[in-house]
């Protein structure tokens, strides 16, 4: 399936930038044909029903909808089927059997198994119907191509970003860069940038990036460069030609290759050359109060937040400000020069305009609750509807860059298409990132979440927004209804007080409901620089449904799935959206306590949203019944902790205690928990093959999930039990990016450990876990091997072993630079093991008769 998307990605991208497209124009009947997909092993063309009744005949259909096939899909639905049976069996079976050594344990595993089994129909219920929707780029540039392409809606591009620092400005200039230089039309666009750190640095770093911008955007478009983010496009190791002018191209790649360290270096040097200039200007301008202002180049003192910080010029405490850094370019390609010698790159053909980019610091002041990233989202919401207000946003992180430089338009194929286009709220592409670890220690690639879940989610009413990646329509960002539920176009009359008091922003609101929108260029003036200056205010929002019923949802850990599930709950629906080369990429947290962290906001979110009013049980009709269960899962997950918890210490009980059945018969018992346990697995095969994934992104899911359940959910239960008491919320800690990424040290992330009480739970069911293996060794020595104990302990063993084997990552990652050497885990594993053996073994073994008479005549 992937390989047709990326063939189609190629089609366009030869004739990139300006040229024609070869072949097969204008004919829907030849594009649907194109659109058909050769073979393939799991994915079959589902049925496109609903095309006539909408009257697809005179607009053609821009995507495909794929549905697994019967082969796979009969027998996967049927072993979900099987598995709710033996469960539904095994309670029954278990109610009937009371037999146990002890009734607060049996009724304790009850509750425990009652509720694994809740969760697992839960989890497995919205993954009965995947569906894969295959954007057509070659149909949307038949129906908007190259001379329609003026055809084409707006698009308002996002990036937030808080610290040059702890989110290194290397990657955010890497990631603007990409936005201008990406294959979309270049004034059908906007960038934006947030910086909630207010620093200087971070505008320098966008005059910066404007400036080689000029250079790297139209060598690009010359030489169909892929990716478009400079640093990741000079780390590839080899750099295969799509464009068609490779005599000139090793030379226009050494010369910007040099620029490119030059700017490098430039942006490197910001924060000092920023000191020293700030310097001068203080020591030649001081009035001798002793504050030390930060300077810009123009010799103005610059309006956020200073290097010294003083009143009103510190992080938490500055006032907003807008600079658009590029203003929207004419709509008119403009082809750059030929060769001459000041310029030795030869544009003449390569259309040099930049997409518009702005810059954005949000006010800020003390008292105020900022509302992090979903804060800083809804104020660009706003100032971008001033700007430029295109029908469409994108959002990304500082750290996420576009990676295929048609990703832009994929998304439009589900947006336009005739069937639910005008229904669908956004597009969802699943994450992708670099600089992980190769045997992907934590499973940050996350694949089984992404390829998985949310494919089969798109079977219903689409995938949960994800934070970064996403295209939304504007005007179900303001909390409006999809068009197959509303009455009148757009009511605005009496909405005042729903969206602040700007009444600019408001009558700019029915523009952003034209889906075809384009962008018109706007003069920032005096009055609309007021305007502007008002919708950053931290007052604006006071009394109006910012952070509620508009925009980005406030007052929890997880603003994005949160504010996706607001879309579905109005009957919006999302589309999921992959693409070969991934279209996105960014970065993942390798070390562990940084990737606890952020699983620890996740899950503590997820609480959150069950314990508010985006509660799922309390959504209306217009919500999928599936599509609730998936948000309930979403929502509860972490509380599977308790329970998980509960039997990971449980063979506590065998260090002690000969034997301690919570069951009995105790074989008959562990069949059923390992046939339950398998038929799991093996339904998890099935996806494995549907979502495309490998073996061992799986097995990766599987032990961060025991990681995540053992170590980090308690701790979110634990939270939000303490928030319910005292309403205090979790606080969203930044995620710090990888610093170690750029230098050549790639992954020293992975073997760095922080100790923080979170890892506490685990290590403690790692000790309970070895010691018990150890404890079995020992009873097995004192009762020999062959007598009905031993079996029983070898049994209780397995499980024992299997929770081992899913905390092994864990274990190596909290041995820090040793974890390079698992040798070293192992060999301490079988000293631990043997330790507790022997010592169990000499508590227990019964004395021989020789030995206690020994000991008596000792005694006399
Ligand atoms: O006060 C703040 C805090 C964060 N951010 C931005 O928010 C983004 C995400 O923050 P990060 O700490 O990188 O979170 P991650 O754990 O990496 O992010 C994932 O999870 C978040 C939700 O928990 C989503 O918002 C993100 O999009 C998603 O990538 C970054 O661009 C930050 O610059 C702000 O703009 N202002
Ligand atoms: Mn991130």
């Amino acid at each position: 399936m992937a390989a047709a998307v990326t063939r189609r990605v190629n089609a366009l991208r030869v004739e990139a930038p300006a040229a024609d497209v070869e072949s097969g124009r204008g004919a829907p009947e030849e594009a649907a044909k194109r659109a058909v997909d050769a073979k393939d092993d799991v994915w079959v063309a589902a049925d496109e029903g609903d095309t006539a009744s909408t009257g697809g005949a005179s607009r053609p259909l821009l995507f495909r909808t794929m549905k697994v096939k019967g082969s796979i899909l009969h027998p996967y639905r049927f072993l979900i089927f099987m598995r709710l049976i033996a469960v539904v069996a095994f309670f029954a079976w278990r109610v009937k059997h009371r037999n146990h050594d002890g009734m607060w344990l049996w009724a304790t595993s009850m509750v425990a198994d009652t509720w694994f089994g809740f969760s697992w129909i839960l989890n497995q219920l919205p993954k009965l119907n995947p569906i894969k929707r295959v954007p057509d780029l070659a149909a949307l540039a038949d129906q908007y191509g190259s001379s329609g392409e003026a055809n084409l809606p707006g698009i308002d591009i996002f990036v937030t970003t808080v610290d040059p620092v702890d989110e290194p400005i290397l990657y955010t200039v890497n990631t603007i860069l990409s936005i201008l230089a990406t294959d979309y039309p270049v004034d059908k666009y906007a960038c934006y940038l947030s910086d909630d750190g207010g620093t200087l640095v971070h505008y320098e770093a966008m005059v910066e990036v404007a400036s080689f911008a000029a250079l790297w955007v139209p060598f690009c478009r010359k030489h169909c460069v892929e990716p478009r983010s400079p640093e990741n496009y000079f780390a590839m190791k080899t750099q295969p030609y799509a464009g068609s002018m490779a005599g000139e191209f090793m030379r226009d790649h050494r010369r910007v290759r040099r620029e490119y360290d030059d700017f490098k270096d430039r942006i490197d040097s910001l924060s000092s050359t920023i000191r020293q200039r700030s310097d001068a200007y203080n020591s030649s301008s001081n009035k001798g109060d002793g504050v030390r202002a930060t300077w810009m180049a123009d010799g103005t003192q610059w309006p956020g937040t200073w290097i010294e910080q003083s009143e009103n010029h510190r992080r938490g405490q500055h006032a907003g400000i807008v600079q658009v850094i590029l203003n929207h370019p004419s709509c008119k390609p403009q082809l750059g020069s030929p060769a001459s010698t000041e310029n030795p790159f030869d544009f003449s053909n390569i259309d040099t305009r930049l997409p518009m980019l702005v810059y954005i610091a949000r006010e800020k002041r003390p008292g105020y609750n900022h509302q992090k990233k979903a804060g800083a989202m809804n104020v660009m919401l706003r100032v971008s509807a001033l700007l430029s207000n295109a029908p469409f946003v994108v959002n990304f992180d500082c750290d996420h860059y576009i990676n295929n430089s048609q990703a832009l338009r994929a998304p439009m194929c589900f947006m336009l298409d005739p069937r639910d286009g005008q229904n669908t709220a956004f597009v969802q592409f699943p994450q992708r990132f670099d600089d992980v670890d190769p045997t992907d220690r934590y499973a940050n690639h996350n694949r089984v979440f992404f390829d998985g879940t949310m494919l089969s989610l798109n079977g219903l009413q689409g995938p949960s927004y994800l934070g970064t990646g996403t295209m939304f329509r504007r005007v179900a960002l303001y909390g409006m209804e999809p068009p197959r539920y509303r009455a009148e176009n757009i009511k605005l009359v009496g909405k005042a007080d729903e969206f602040g008091t700007s009444t600019s922003l408001v009558n700019s609101m029915p523009d952003a409901a034209i889906q075809e929108r384009s962008i018109t260029p706007v003069l920032v003036d005096e009055g609309l620089g007021n305007d502007l200056a008002a919708l950053m205010t931290c007052a604006y929002e006071d009394g109006s449904s910012w952070g509620r019923d508009v925009g980005w949802v406030y007052n929890i850990a997880t603003e994005d799935v949160v504010t996706g599930f607001r879309m579905h709950r109005q009957g919006w629906r999302s589309m999921y959206c992959s693409m070969e080369p991934a279209a996105f990429r960014g970065t993942a947290p390798i070390n562990l306590t940084e990737r606890l962290y952020q699983v620890l906001r996740w899950s503590g979110g997820s609480l959150e949203m069950f314990f508010s009013h985006s509660n799922a049980l309390l959504a209306g009709r217009r919500l999928h019944p599936l599509q609730r269960v998936a948000y309930l899962n979403m929502s509860t997950y972490p509380i599977v902790t308790v329970f998980i918890l509960a039997y990971n210490l449980f063979p506590v009980l065998w260090l002690f205690s000969e034997q301690f059945y919570i069951q009995r018969p105790f074989g008959t018992y562990i069949m059923y928990l390992v046939a339950v346990i398998a038929m799991m697995h093996v339904i998890g095969m099935f996806e494995v093959k549907w979502a495309g994934i490998t073996l061992l992104d799986w097995c990766r899911n599987e032990q961060f999930y025991m990681i995540g359940a053992t170590g980090v959910y308690p701790t979110a239960v634990l939270y939000m039990a303490l928030k319910l008491v005292t309403g205090k919320g979790i606080y969203f800690r930044l995620t710090s990016k990888q610093t170690e990424a750029c230098s050549n040290d790639k992954f020293a992330d992975l073997y760095t450990v922080r100790w923080v009480p979170l890892l506490i739970p685990t290590v403690a069911v790692l000790v309970v876990n070895v010691a018990a293996v150890g404890a079995a060794i020992g009873k097995a020595a004192t009762w020999g091997l062959f007598t009905e104990q031993a079996h029983h302990v070898v049994l209780g063993m397995v499980f024992n072993v299997w929770i081992l084997v899913l905390l092994y990552p864990f274990a190596l990652g909290i041995m820090g630079q040793w974890g390079k050497r698992p040798v070293i885990l192992f060999v301490m594993l079988v000293m631990a093991i043997g330790a507790v053996g022997i010592v169990y073994f000499t508590l227990h073994a019964p004395y021989p008769a020789e030995w206690s008479e020994v000991a008596a005549s000792l005694g006399r």
